[in-house]
């Protein structure tokens, strides 16, 4: 079912150094910073030959990457985004398998204009995992 990683993402508690940190430390191609309202997060794209990092800054107030910044003061990988064809079959085939899909288990709109679905860490050694229809 899986298919590329598109992203793995790292939540931080300040975008503008984090962002600054890839372009100028790192030397990466780093994209604006776009609010996702329907997520809770403003997200920053670092483009790589092979994959993409995505920088999450919390937006709002009831941002579910709060928690995990609460615990992780200095910021940390959040999760990782696998591709997959179809996201329907992707959400059923899980949870057939048990698997716990956040939120509502509706796909909403991802950061590049296509249907995501979240698992849960605890059923997927303790890494949170979003699937993207490609
Ligand atoms: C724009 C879009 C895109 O790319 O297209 C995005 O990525 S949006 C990216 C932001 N959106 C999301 O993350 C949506 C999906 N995430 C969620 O629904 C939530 O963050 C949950 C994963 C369900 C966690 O919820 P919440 O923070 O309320 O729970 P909590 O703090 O009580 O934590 C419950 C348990 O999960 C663990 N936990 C929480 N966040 C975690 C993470 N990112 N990775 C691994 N484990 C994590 C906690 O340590 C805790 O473990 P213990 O029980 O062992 O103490
Ligand atoms: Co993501």
């Amino acid at each position: 079912m899986l298919g590329r990683l598109n992203h793995v993402a790292i939540a931080v508690p300040n975008m503008e150094e984090a962002a600054a940190v890839y372009r100028d430390t790192l030397g990466a191609k780093v994209s604006e910073a776009v609010p996702q309202p329907d997520h809770g997060v403003t997200t920053v794209f670092v483009e790589l030959e092979n994959t993409k990092i995505e920088l999450l800054e919390p937006l709002g107030d009831d941002s579910p990457i709060l928690s995990y910044l609460k615990k992780n003061p200095k910021g940390g990988i959040h999760h990782v985004c696998y591709e997959v064809e179809d996201i329907m079959a992707a959400r059923d085939q899980m949870r057939e398998k048990g698997a716990t899909i956040t939120g509502t288990g509706e796909p909403k709109i991802g950061a590049h204009g296509k249907p995501v679905i979240f698992l849960h860490p605890k059923d997927f050694n303790g890494t949170l995992i979003e699937l993207e229809q490609v």
